[in-house]
């Protein structure tokens, strides 16, 4: 789980694992937690520090990577520019090849927040080659999408495994 600082990554890994919104503090390196919220499937979520200081570290959480969890601040307009170089960045590395990668148009509670359809374009999801990817509108304080977009990784990471 990959996205810039303070889009949320922390905040939903411990939705998932508590079901409790907790209070995060930037992330200096990462956490990681077993978490089973779509029924017989149990995910290992590296939740890695977003700062931009420390995002040459995210390339050494690469291999081995079966499912992207891309966390987008969707109030945040100023920086989906940034958002968009850093997903494109992570995504041509070549250990990540093939592997699909759901976007969570989180914090979609706020007022402003940019909708699914034009994060698409703004974060040219259309041109990603190679990758199967889904968006979904989340919000990390209220739970809402959350399940849907585990649920559409779950379902990517099948169809990515059986492939190789
Ligand atoms: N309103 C709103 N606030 C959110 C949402 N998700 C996260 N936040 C808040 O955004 C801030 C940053 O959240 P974090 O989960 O710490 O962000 P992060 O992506 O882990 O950031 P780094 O660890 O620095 O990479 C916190 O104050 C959260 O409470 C959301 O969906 N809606
Ligand atoms: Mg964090």
């Amino acid at each position: 789980m990959l996205g810039l600082d303070a889009a949320g990554k922390t905040t939903i890994l411990y939705k998932f694992k508590l079901n409790e919104t907790v209070q995060s503090i930037p992330t200096i390196g990462f956490n990681v937690e077993t978490v089973a919220p779509v029924k017989n499937v149990s995910f290992t979520v590296w939740d890695v520090g977003g700062q931009d200081k420390i995002r040459p570290l995210w390339r050494h959480y690469f291999n081995g990577t079966d499912g992207l969890i891309f966390i987008v601040d969707s109030a945040d307009k100023e920086r989906l520019p940034e958002a968009k170089n850093e997903l494109h960045s992570i995504l041509s590395d070549g250990e990540m090849a093939g592997v699909p990668v759901v976007v969570f148009a989180n914090k979609q509670d706020l007022p402003g927040a940019e909708n699914p359809a034009n994060l698409v374009r703004e974060l040219g999801l259309e041109t990603l080659k190679g990758h199967n990817w889904y968006i979904q509108a989340t919000s990390a304080t209220t739970g809402d999408g959350l399940y849907e977009g585990v649920d559409a990784l779950a379902k990517l990471v099948k169809e990515y495994k059986h492939g190789k």
